[in-house]
């Protein structure tokens, strides 16, 4: 049991005046309970925590990255995406090890933990690796295994096994206490044979878990499957049913026709934007403000840290809020409530997640923010600071009840040992 005392609850994003000091009770991995500041009885045995000069804010959710690949940080910058993937980092990828991607996935889950990061939707390779990391950190996630068969049928059969017993794992894995859920991970329509992608979506609706997809990043890969089928991406994908009766979580969405658009909202596609991503991959801007005109759920993510080069969804959070007004020139788009709506509820939509708001009978996946820190003062609109001003240096993080960051400090790991593997993990890559 925890018990937080005194804490100012940014639970309203849209009337931020609404906001007040409350406590708040969580037992086992659920807010039990919320009241007016000094309401609350401390039950027998509870921690408390004094959450005087404090604010508590939902987990942020981020849905779409690459966790190992924090190793990558720094290693291809200012190349565009099929030069960077292609001669870059797939090459790079052949190299891996479990060793390698267990060191990236806790020096990403630590970064995640400590810039109020509370879960991802991910896409990689070595999933058994990333369980394990993931266990050690505490972190809820929805991991895909990245299916690509470059349309080649020996390729495809593997691929088709390898889901097999990533399936298995990530089941076991859930069962041991929900943090970890599963999704099927085509990587793109640009590396999946039209089998691949229907076999993920067959798994997607049998396993009743989401689709995690790369969509539209850059005008490029759009030629291509324009030349291969005659039809945009959206359109392609449609045609072959893969979008039917299930949550597909849609990364970049930067390029899309009209007709796609309706796709978009006629299949209730869930967009996850990645603007850092976009902008140093040199793709392009998507058209976030008219995506929320037409109600189509929009989520943030930060995309690997080969390309963004960190996991820091503050930085995302500001870039969204800034970029599409430069764009449109207009400073009326993408307002605060929506940005911070992006990442938290929206995206626990999107994951089918019980959490991304603070009210009773949700997980307890929860940030506590010093407000005595220079970015957050004067401590009195807070929540337009968490969009345009806040530098993401959290205090305290709860996952699923268990307090995983203490005043700054990690609770599951040895800050130092990650930071010493990881180096280590570098040096083994790309020697
Ligand atoms: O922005 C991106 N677009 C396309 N592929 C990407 C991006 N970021 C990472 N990967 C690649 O996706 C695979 C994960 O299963 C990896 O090969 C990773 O390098
Ligand atoms: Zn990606």
């Amino acid at each position: 049991m925890i018990a937080i005392k005194n804490i100012l609850v940014l639970n309203n994003f849209e009337e931020p005046q609404k906001c007040k000091k409350s406590d708040i009770l969580i037992e086992n991995n659920i807010i039990t309970k919320i009241c007016d500041a000094g309401q609350l009885k401390t039950p027998e045995g509870a921690i408390v925590i004094d959450g005087t000069k404090k604010a508590i804010m939902p987990g942020l959710i981020n849905t779409h990255s690459h966790i190992p690949m924090t190793i990558f940080r720094g290693v291809a910058d200012d190349l565009p995406l099929m030069d960077w993937l292609g001669n870059h980092i797939w090459p790079l990828e052949a190299k891996l090890d479990e060793e390698i991607i267990y060191a990236g996935t806790m020096l990403g889950c630590m970064e995640m933990i400590k810039t109020g990061t509370v879960a991802f939707n991910d896409m990689y390779f070595f999933t058994d690796s990333i369980i394990k990391a993931v266990e050690t950190a505490n972190m809820r996630c929805t991991l895909s295994y990245g299916l690509i068969d470059l349309c080649n049928e020996e390729k495809r059969q593997t691929e088709v096994k390898a889901q097999k017993d990533v399936l298995n794992s990530l089941e076991k894995a859930h069962n041991k206490n929900g943090l970890i859920n599963a999704a099927v991970g085509p990587h793109a329509p640009y590396t999946c044979s039209a089998d691949l992608l229907q076999h993920a979506h067959e798994l997607a609706k049998e396993h009743n878990i989401p689709m995690n997809i790369h969509m539209n990043e850059t005008e490029d890969e759009i030629r291509q499957i324009k030349e291969k089928t005659g039809l945009r991406p959206f359109e392609f994908l449609n045609s072959l049913g893969v979008f039917d009766d299930i949550n597909v979580v849609a990364a970049h969405c930067v390029h899309l026709s009209d007709n796609e658009i309706n796709i978009l909202k006629e299949k209730n596609i869930y967009v996850s934007h990645n603007p850092l991503s976009n902008l140093k991959l040199g793709s392009g801007i998507a058209p976030i403000p008219t995506y929320l005109k037409d109600n189509i759920n929009v989520t943030l993510g930060t995309d690997g840290c080969a390309s963004n080069n960190n996991l820091n969804l503050f930085e995302s959070i500001k870039a969204c809020a800034t970029v599409h007004k430069g764009v449109q020139q207009d400073s009326t788009v993408v307002k605060v409530s929506e940005v911070l709506n992006m990442a938290t509820k929206n995206a626990s939509k999107a994951l089918n997640y019980n959490s991304g708001e603070i009210k009773e009978g949700m997980w307890a996946d929860l940030v506590i923010l010093d407000l005595k820190n220079p970015t957050l003062i004067p401590n009195k609109n807070i929540i337009s600071h968490l969009a345009y001003s806040f530098n993401g240096v959290v205090e305290t993080v709860i996952i699923n009840g268990k307090i995983v960051l203490e005043n700054g400090k990690m609770t599951t790991m040895d800050e130092d040992k990650v930071y010493e593997k990881a180096e280590e993990a570098y040096l083994n890559l790309v020697n």
